[in-house]
């Protein structure tokens, strides 16, 4: 799905992800039909970031819209790292729960990998577990993290066939550099991610004929850093003051990737927007990945969605 703009074709992952959220309902209903398994995702948050309380609504509506069972658990940021263990030990032993997800980022005082490794490794809908890491490694079954996966989804569905493609991805986290290049490695790209200490990065993102950028930096990546007809993914989610001074001053932001979309737009080949382009994807991922546990649980195989 792209529409036409000055020059690159603009994917919308909004319209992809609700289209993708329309499949996954439909293969909700029909493991209920088969095997009387209502896919169920409980999410956590801790605290009060207006921006994680504003993804974790989201999800917890359109997992309802995907016809599956929801539970958020909303929790002080004054809950200790053992209470937080303690109830995801209880939601790993919930049958009717067969995803969980904690929000990220989690309060200072909170360990985020013990956490996240605490949830049993069939539950962990986020993929960010060391034995999902690991299986998307090496090439196993596993869950992947959503954002990245649905990165792949777009690529695939703009490109066809992957292979032989050079994917520079700018960013080495662990929730999107590092699967990204597994995952594109997996479709016979040849990937190289580039990091803060990486030489000439204008050059090297300047050979990719896929470009993600990854890196938590606002509008970094310029237009004369695209090589002509790339496609360009951009998971940059950064808040910067509008762009009208008097709202500036009231404290009034907008949202902006890591891509200086308007320059970039004029070279690329297609391009993901910011916002409507990746975000939405991340929410309709992580309801495929839920109906995968859920499939996995009872020993069915997942019908393909992606
Ligand atoms: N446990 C996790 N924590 C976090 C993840 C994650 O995948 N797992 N990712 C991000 C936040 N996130 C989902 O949790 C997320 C971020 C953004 C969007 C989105 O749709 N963004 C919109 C713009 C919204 C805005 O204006 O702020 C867009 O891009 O169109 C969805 C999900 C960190 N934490």
């Amino acid at each position: 799905m792209a529409t036409e703009n000055a020059a690159a074709a603009v994917i919308d992952g909004k319209a992809f992800a609700q289209t993708l959220v329309t499949r996954v309902g439909g293969a909700v209903e029909r493991l209920i039909a088969s095997h009387g398994v209502k896919a169920g995702l409980a999410v956590v948050i801790v605290g009060e970031d207006p921006a994680s309380q504003l993804y974790v609504r989201n999800k917890g509506e359109t997992t309802l819209k995907a016809g599956m069972r929801s539970d958020t658990h909303r929790l002080a940021d004054t809950t200790t790292q053992e209470e937080l263990l303690a109830l995801i030990a209880q939601l790993n032993a919930d049958d009717g729960i067969h995803g969980i997800l904690v929000q990220l980022p989690l309060p200072a005082h909170i360990d985020s990998n013990a956490v996240l490794d605490a949830i049993s490794p069939d539950k962990d809908v986020d993929g960010f577990h060391v034995v999902n890491a690991g299986r998307l490694a090496v090439g196993q079954d596993g869950l992947v993290p959503c954002t990245p996966l649905g990165c792949l989804m777009l690529l695939k569905d703009q490109l066809g066939d992957l292979s032989g493609m050079n994917a520079v991805i700018v960013g080495r986290s662990n929730i999107v550099g590092k699967p990204m290049a597994q995952l594109l490695l997996g479709e016979s790209c040849t990937v190289t991610i580039a990091h803060s200490r990486t030489k000439d990065l204008p050059a090297l993102c300047r050979t990719a004929d896929i470009l993600v950028a990854a890196v938590g930096r606002p509008e970094m990546i310029k237009g004369d850093w695209i090589k002509e007809g790339a496609t360009v993914i951009d998971v940059g989610i950064n808040r910067v003051p509008s762009k009208d001074p008097v709202k500036a001053a009231e404290g009034k932001t907008r949202v902006v990737g890591d891509v200086a979309y308007e320059e970039a737009a004029q070279v690329a080949g297609r391009i993901t927007p910011v916002p409507g382009g990746v975000g939405p994807m991340t929410i309709a991922c992580l309801l495929a990945n839920t109906y995968t546990a859920a499939c996995r649980s009872v020993g069915a195989t997942p019908e393909k969605l992606g």
